[in-house]
């Protein structure tokens, strides 16, 4: 039987010691979905979408992934991702983004697929940067995917460093086409997902030359194997990269070519063009061929903010049935979750899952905003978006790594187990601190952002700072951390922009003294990622407070206040040493900020299991029960950890047989050897 009681869905038959973590939740967790997702259609839409997906067999793992080769990850994730495709426009808005993440991330989870590039990076550089007669050859087909594709950028010796990309698209004048060269071992194509094994078209990116003169990096459309055999076609090398940390389901790739010839329309040309008779045609902005890597950066708050609440969730839902220790009662261990190391541990990360989910909500906004401005021809967003985004993925995608690790920690053994997923969804994640921009390389991006502005600043000229950077120009009065999250933010904003400054003052005297600008940048290089970190939190705490602040359910608004507190003061303390040092921050507050983070864990403890629930991932999307099938069981929703533990280990392949050949050809002949 199933009760619901504020939503909690408290179950007969569930693991009872989290039916009382349920039961003395203060909200209703629907609600706080209604929060997470953005409004009620939404959160009852991925319900709806579990729900459907649950009661469709062949949607589900045919084994326990952990178990498979590569092979058959591949296999099995293209199994499940096709069967998807079929059942997919009954299933979701085919227009709705987050549905679609949401749907595959239910049924493939974290390993990864083929098609999965096709959708996220192949078709919507198409639709940025090719034009309407581009669109009008190419995106239906990959709409309907009678093509797949994926993004080939990075090569085996540049992938941060775009502009010294050595794949060559030579116009020729006499055949009207590019030649696409692959001159050195070092610019083969490397990495793109889905290049190796899976997709018949790439859009690749190339450095375009014209008579001779280097025009930098552009994309074109590559067909790269025959549509009927599948082979590579003449002139393209083709392959898979190998296994990876994570992403095994999906086959990353190379990419050589050899002189092979694509017609003039194949370079996406909306924002520039090269004519019959090699004229070039300049984009509104220089890094208008860039602009796809801005939207994927977007996006990158959200989903990272997801990532680390799935590993959360089987944390905090673990922590709440693993007895072990005891506190006051000696007749009964308690729950680890009772433990303040352990809420030290979870509860900072649950917060922080929730600002990089409130974050990732405004700058997907602003990249909708910029790409509606692109369209008219209005590129003046451009920099401020790449200077934040740039900062938001470094900032998120590292303290994700941090926060699943510590979830992993927090499970003690079993969290080191594949039983527990914890590792897959790391392994995942922390691909993020690489891809879409190595992590310091676009922290440093953000400080050349950072530092234009000080200098701005410093030559008496606030009025041309934007708002995300005004800041920077305000005086420094002390605050009374006493009076509320607003004199938190001042304390931030006065750390954050006293470093910016040291960094740029830094800079300024290197120079001064006869460095040149490169050297002296390089010399500041770490001073200057601190300022863009320091940035970049004091905007995500930013984001957190207007959220809170928007928030109108009243039991709904306490508790996120609990939450948005414990963030406000963790985040504080981590940096708090910047405002200690210049004496803005004194003991007495630090002291004051220490109490109120232990006070919020307190407070949070009793809602804990409901803020994890309330992402509302279901039991398959944490591969912790599937229909009849047992495989990683941490996090399950029931809690019936112990059992389905042991039902893991013995469906491992290796207990299949008592004796296995590895004892037969080897142990046993060392050990009867040794009797002699
Ligand atoms: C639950 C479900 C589970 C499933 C999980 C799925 C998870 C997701 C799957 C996806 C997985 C992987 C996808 C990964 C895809 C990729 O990685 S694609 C490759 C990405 N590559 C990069 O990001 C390369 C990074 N490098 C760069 O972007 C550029 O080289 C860099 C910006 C660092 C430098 O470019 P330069 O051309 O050299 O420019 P600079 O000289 O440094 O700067 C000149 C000015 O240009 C401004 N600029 C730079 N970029 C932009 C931009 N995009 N927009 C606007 N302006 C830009 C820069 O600020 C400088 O301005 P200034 O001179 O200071 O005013
Ligand atoms: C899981 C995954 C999926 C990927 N998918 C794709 C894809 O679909 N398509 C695609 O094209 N690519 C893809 N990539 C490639 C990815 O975009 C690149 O690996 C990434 O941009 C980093 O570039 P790099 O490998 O050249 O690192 P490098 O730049 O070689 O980084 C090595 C070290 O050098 C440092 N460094 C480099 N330059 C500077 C600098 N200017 N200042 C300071 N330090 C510097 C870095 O900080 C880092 O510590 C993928 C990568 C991964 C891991």
């Amino acid at each position: 039987m199933t009760m619901v009681f504020l939503n909690k869905e408290i179950r007969d038959g569930d693991n009872p010691d989290l039916t009382e973590e349920r039961k003395t939740a203060t909200f209703d967790t629907n609600k706080m979905a209604e929060v997470i997702y953005g409004s009620e259609k939404l959160a009852r839409r991925r319900r709806e979408i579990s729900q459907a997906v649950s009661l469709i067999p062949e949607l589900a793992d045919s084994k326990p992934l952990p178990f498979l080769s590569r092979n058959e990850k591949i296999l099995e994730s293209t199994r499940k991702v096709t069967a998807l495709n079929e059942h997919l426009p009954r299933l979701i808005n085919m227009n709705d983004e987050d549905e679609a993440w949401h749907i595959h991330s239910e049924v493939i989870g974290f390993e990864g697929n083929p098609l999965a590039l096709h959708h996220s990076l192949f078709i919507p550089p198409l639709v940025i940067q090719g034009s309407d007669e581009q669109h009008e050859k190419w995106l239906g087909r990959a709409k309907r995917r009678e093509i797949i594709g994926c993004y080939a950028q990075t090569e085996l010796g540049h992938g941060s460093n775009i502009r010294k990309l050595e794949t060559t698209a030579t116009y020729s004048l006499s055949t009207q086409e590019f030649i696409l060269h692959t001159p050195t071992i070092n610019a083969l194509k490397w990495w793109p997902g889905a290049l190796g094994k899976s997709s018949n078209h790439a859009v690749v990116v190339a450095s375009l030359i014209i008579k001779e003169q280097n025009y930098g990096p552009h994309l074109f459309m590559v067909q790269i194997r025959d549509e009927q055999s599948h082979e590579p076609l003449p002139g393209i090398a083709v392959g898979d990269i190998g296994p990876k940390m994570a992403f095994n389901g999906a086959d990353n790739g190379f990419l050589g070519f050899n002189n092979f010839r694509i017609p003039r329309g194949n370079l996406l040309n909306r924002h520039c063009n090269v004519e019959v008779d090699g004229t070039y045609v300049r984009p509104p902005h220089d890094k208008m061929n860039y602009a796809g890597m801005i939207r994927v950066r977007s996006r990158m708050a959200a989903e990272q903010g997801t990532f680390m609440a799935q590993a959360l969730t089987i944390a905090v839902r673990y922590s709440a049935v693993r007895r072990q220790g005891f506190l006051e009662n000696k007749s009964q261990e308690v729950k680890v979750l009772d433990y303040q190391t352990q809420q030290h541990r979870l509860f900072p990360a649950i917060a922080r899952s929730y600002a990089f989910i409130f974050c990732g909500f405004e700058t997907i906004q602003k990249y909708e905003t910029l790409q509606n401005e692109m369209n008219s021809g209005n590129v003046s967003l451009m920099a401020d978006l790449h200077a934040l985004t740039s900062g938001i993925k470094s900032v998120v995608t590292y303290q994700t790594g941090e926060g699943i690790e510590q979830a992993r920690m927090a499970c003690g053994g079993h969290g080191y187990s594949m039983a527990s997923y914890i590792s897959e969804i790391y392994g995942c994640a922390i691909g993020g601190c690489t891809y879409e921009g190595e992590n310091m390389v676009m922290l440093l991006q953000l400080a050349r952002y950072l530092v234009k502005s000080v200098e701005l600043a410093m030559r008496g000229k606030p009025g041309d700072l934007g708002p995300m950077v005004a800041y920077l120009a305000y005086p420094d009065i002390k605050v009374d951390l006493v009076t509320g999250p607003e004199a938190y933010v001042k304390m931030f904003q006065h750390i954050s922009k006293r470093q910016s400054i040291k960094a740029t003052e830094k800079f300024h005297r290197k120079m001064e003294s006869g460095v040149s600008r490169d050297e002296a940048w390089n010399q500041c290089a770490v001073e200057l990622t601190r300022a863009s970190r320091l940035h970049t939190r004091l905007y995500i705490i930013e984001t957190f407070i207007r959220r809170v602040d928007s928030i109108e359910d009243l039991s709904i608004k306490m508790v996120l206040t609990d939450l948005m507190n414990l963030h406000l003061n963790y985040e504080l303390l981590d940096v708090a040493s910047y405002a200690l040092e210049d004496g803005f921050m004194s003991s007495t507050q630090m002291g004051f900020i220490k109490n109120q983070l232990y006070s919020s864990l307190e407070k949070i403890r009793p809602n804990a299991v409901s803020l994890v629930d309330s992402f509302q991932f279901s039991d398959l999307q944490l591969r912790s029960n599937l229909l009849n099938f047992l495989f990683q069981v941490l996090g399950r929703r029931d809690g019936h950890v112990y059992q389905n533990l042991f039902e893991w280990a013995k469906s491992s392949p290796l207990n299949q047989t008592e004796v296995l050949p590895s004892v037969t050809q080897y142990l046993k002949p060392m050990m009867e050897k040794a009797k002699l």
